[in-house]
């Protein structure tokens, strides 16, 4: 296993249940370095190009990991995707999936300007747990946090909650 000084963390969650905005604020806390993964797929090219349907880049998953091993293999990392099974196992010490209420949702991405298809879409993979199923079925439960981020105050909370694991990060021994 590799040792890391610092932890790496990932935040996972449905579109707009909140994750940069806990990202940026776990990082600012901390001084992990803060990687959306959806900004390098779009930024370093990591994709197979654009899906109209779907309207979103076509991510190559293989190239995502490549991209990110050296990156994860330092440490002292907090990455953020609305999917996580395809992350090696070994990268990360603390997988927080972050949740939220129905409507919250929806009015989140009605003022992101999504279409009403793609908020359905959205919406419905939060109430089916889709990404909270993805990260039990890839990742130790000891390891997975699962955070409700309705309001301000939750945010509050859950930052600190993040924090906290962060700082009693002990590297591994072996
Ligand atoms: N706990 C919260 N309370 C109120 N508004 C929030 C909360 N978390 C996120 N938001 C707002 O919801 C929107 C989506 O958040 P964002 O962090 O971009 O989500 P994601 O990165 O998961 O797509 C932003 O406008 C953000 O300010």
């Amino acid at each position: 296993m590799t040792r890391r000084s610092a932890p790496n963390i990932l935040v996972t969650g449905t579109p707009g249940v909140g994750k940069s905005t806990i990202c940026d604020l776990v990082a600012k806390a901390t001084g992990l370095c803060h990687i959306n993964v959806g900004d390098i797929v779009k930024d370093q090219g990591l994709h197979d190009g654009w899906d109209d349907q779907y309207q979103s880049w076509i991510v190559d998953e293989d190239k995502v990991c490549d991209y990110l091993e050296d990156i994860m293999s330092e440490g002292a990392t907090i990455v953020e995707y609305h999917s996580c099974d395809f992350f090696p196992e070994r990268w990360m010490d603390l997988v927080v999936v972050l949740r939220t209420n129905n409507t919250t949702l929806y009015e989140r991405l009605e003022k992101r300007g999504y279409s009403e298809a793609k908020i359905q879409e959205n919406v419905t993979c939060e109430i089916m747990n889709v990404v909270l199923d993805e990260a039990m079925e890839s990742y130790r439960k000891e390891i997975v946090m699962v955070l409700q981020n309705d309001d301000v105050e939750e945010m509050e909370r859950n930052v600190e909650s993040i924090v906290q694991r962060a700082r009693q990060y002990v590297p591994s021994a072996s």
